[in-house]
């Protein structure tokens, strides 16, 4: 009664309800995504697994045979029964190792796709996720999940596949042998009991698995956060406090451990205890039939073999559960990541751009937020002719860069319409947009890789002399003449090797050699010294020419022959003319204008060319 309501309780339909539902993902994500040849060794693998459990399963009949005809005198048929029960045993144990090295290369494929498709999907996120999520977490949230699901194929293959045929012949034979109704009910009650304590028990292991492997995620975020901030550490002289810290995490998870090792203790022990009032009752049933003279001291044997062999695979059986609910946890993040849209789904355009040349850009009542309370364009109009350069000029948190991540697609606009020749960018595929468009960033991050492999990263097709030519426009030449292995010098991780202002310059070369039908440039020259942003401008003037260009810049000097200046003012476009036409208004760009030139800040006319380094508070 009490199991009949346990299995059929809510919460244990809605168990089966989710197990089934990972099991979905489980064929969609692993099994649909195999090649036919991987799916053919991976279905091999599991036949000869089934067959090695098979033969456990029937290998005590062998023994039964021998005591038997020992019994009876019958010694050659004995032997014969003695070899075969260990030549069944033998192979059982050998398909086994034999399997193992089979298995070894279809585990490794599943974890190299699930690799492989954790990642890419992870790249395909949206900005804003990535934004979101705290350094190195993807990457755990990937390599946990991969971890996990490699755990429960290793529990499908070698736990529960044995398990099913294993016990299918045990009762098989059980249930053809002749063993007495009352000792199978026996058997089988101790069997339900064992199921249920044992289900028990795992729930109770779970909670407190899942505080113990959450602590620690807590402790190594701890750790890498401290190492990501090495420098900081250094230089106040905090190495103690930080490693008192990590130590004080690392303790929490390990008093959650604790917790689990004693409830997992507890649990072995019942089930011990279980186990062995099992395989006392039977056997002493058994005993009882054989002084009866209702059973052969041969099927005395058989009982005694098939009871161990039921609690082993129930045992086994246990420790599947074990690895599947830790399986389930360890994937439980990216199983969520992996449900989340990538861009493509949540910007689904297919459209291509027609045409090659400058594109003209029109925008129109643009409106957009991060969050919703918080709305940052207020319905931006403006639009660049094809081939022409606007400039956005304003404060510090105006909203200029997020002008230029709506261009690029990084986010949708809340409301309005951004056009590229007259197509919606909503209804362009991203890669059609993304193509068109350069954009040398605010903050450059490069690959820790070499220089040439960072350059070349924006056009791989690209000769050895459009590459020098990028190069030289961006001024990069004199930086890799300056480096001992020049062009294959590698930039250490996120190009960390390399000064601020040679960083940009990667990025305009990278522009540069991409060929860009519109260029965004986002204070492309902020941390360059004066006199090599004036040279690089004019090259990078050269470069836009026949380009539309978007430039954001600080610095007003850089933008005075910019075909239009728009000065933007908290989310909305407060003034918009030429250099000459703005600064006789009178209004916010001359004011901008003047302050910069009392810093010191502007050039006023060609000859004076004496600019300083711009703080950009000297705007505000
Ligand atoms: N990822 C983000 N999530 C939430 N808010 C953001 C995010 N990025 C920027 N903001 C906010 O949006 C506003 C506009 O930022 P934006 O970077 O567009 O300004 P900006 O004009 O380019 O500034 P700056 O000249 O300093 O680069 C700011 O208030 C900023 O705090």
């Amino acid at each position: 009664m009490f199991l009949a309501m346990h299995f059929m309780s809510a919460t244990y339909r809605q168990r089966l309800h989710s197990l089934h539902r990972i099991l979905g993902e489980f064929r969609k994500g692993l099994w649909q995504p195999l090649s036919r040849a991987r799916r053919q060794r991976l279905l091999l693998v599991s036949g000869l697994v089934a067959l090695g459990a098979g033969i456990q399963g029937l290998a005590p009949l062998a023994l039964t045979t021998a005591v038997d005809h020992l019994t009876a005198g019958s010694l050659s048929i004995a032997v014969l029964a003695v070899v075969t029960y260990a030549a069944m045993a033998g192979l059982s144990r050998a398909l086994r190792q034999g399997v193992s090295l089979a298995y070894g290369a279809v585990a490794r494929a599943f974890e190299r796709d699930l690799y492989r498709q954790a990642y890419a999907h992870t790249l395909a996120l949206p900005h804003a996720v990535h934004l979101d999520r705290r350094a190195g977490e993807l990457a755990r949230t990937v390599t946990d999940g991969v971890r996990g699901w490699r755990r429960m194929l290793d529990a499908a293959v070698f736990t529960a596949l044995p398990f099913v045929v294993e016990i299918g012949t045990v009762c098989a034979v059980l249930l053809t042998a002749d063993v007495p109704a009352s000792m199978l009910s026996v058997l089988l009650t101790f069997v339900l009991i064992y199921g249920v304590v044992f289900h028990r028990g795992i729930l109770g292991q779970r909670a407190s698995y899942r505080t113990a492997a959450k602590a620690d995620a807590e402790a190594q975020g701890v750790a890498s956060d401290g190492l990501a901030n090495q420098e900081t550490v250094k230089l106040f002289t905090r190495e103690a406090l930080v490693e008192e810290s990590i130590g004080r995490a690392f303790a929490r998870g390990g008093a959650a451990w604790d917790l689990y090792n004693r409830i997992v203790a507890t649990n072995g022990l019942l089930l011990s205890a279980i186990f062995t009032l099992a395989l006392g009752t039977t056997l002493l049933l058994a005993a009882r039939e054989v002084a009866a003279g209702r059973m052969s001291a041969g099927g005395f044997v058989l009982v005694n073999a098939y009871v161990l062999q039921v609690v082993g695979p129930v045992e086994r059986l246990g420790q599947m559960a074990r690895e599947v609910v830790q399986g389930l946890d360890l994937t439980a993040r990216l199983r969520a990541l992996m449900a989340e849209p990538g861009e493509a789904t949540l910007s689904p355009g297919t459209q291509t751009l027609p045409g090659r040349g400058p594109l003209a850009l029109a925008i129109q009542d643009l409106r957009f937020g991060y969050d919703p309370q918080r709305p940052v364009l207020h319905g931006i109009n403006l639009e660049i002719p094809a081939g022409q350069t606007l400039a956005v000029v304003g404060r510090s948190g105006s909203g200029k860069s997020t002008l230029a991540r709506l261009i690029c697609g990084l986010y949708r606009p809340d409301g309005g319409a951004l056009r590229l020749d007259g197509v919606p960018i909503s209804d362009l595929s991203l890669t059609a947009l993304r193509s068109a468009v350069a954009v040398v960033p605010q903050d450059t991050v490069l690959l820790h890789d070499t220089l040439r492999a960072n350059l070349i990263f924006a056009l791989p097709e690209a000769s050895e002399a459009e590459m020098l030519e990028a190069a030289r426009v961006a001024g990069l030449e004199t930086v890799v003449d300056a480096l001992p292995e020049g062009w294959d010098t590698v930039v250490g991780e996120r190009g960390l090797r390399l000064s601020g202002g040679e960083k940009q310059r990667v990025a305009i070369a990278r522009a540069v050699l991409k060929r860009p039908r519109l260029l965004l440039l986002d204070e492309a020259t902020s941390s360059l010294d004066t006199r090599t942003e004036r040279a690089i401008q004019s090259s990078l003037d050269d470069a836009a020419r026949g380009v539309t260009t978007l430039v954001i810049a600080h610095r007003l000097s850089t933008v005075r022959n910019a075909d239009e200046i728009a000065v933007m003012e908290d989310g909305r476009i407060a003034e918009r003319g030429r250099h000459e036409l703005l600064l006789a208004a009178g209004g916010r760009y001359a004011a901008l204008w003047h302050a910069q030139e009392e810093n010191g800040l502007s050039e006023h006319d060609e000859g004076t060319p004496e600019l300083g380094y711009l703080a950009p508070s000297a705007l505000d």
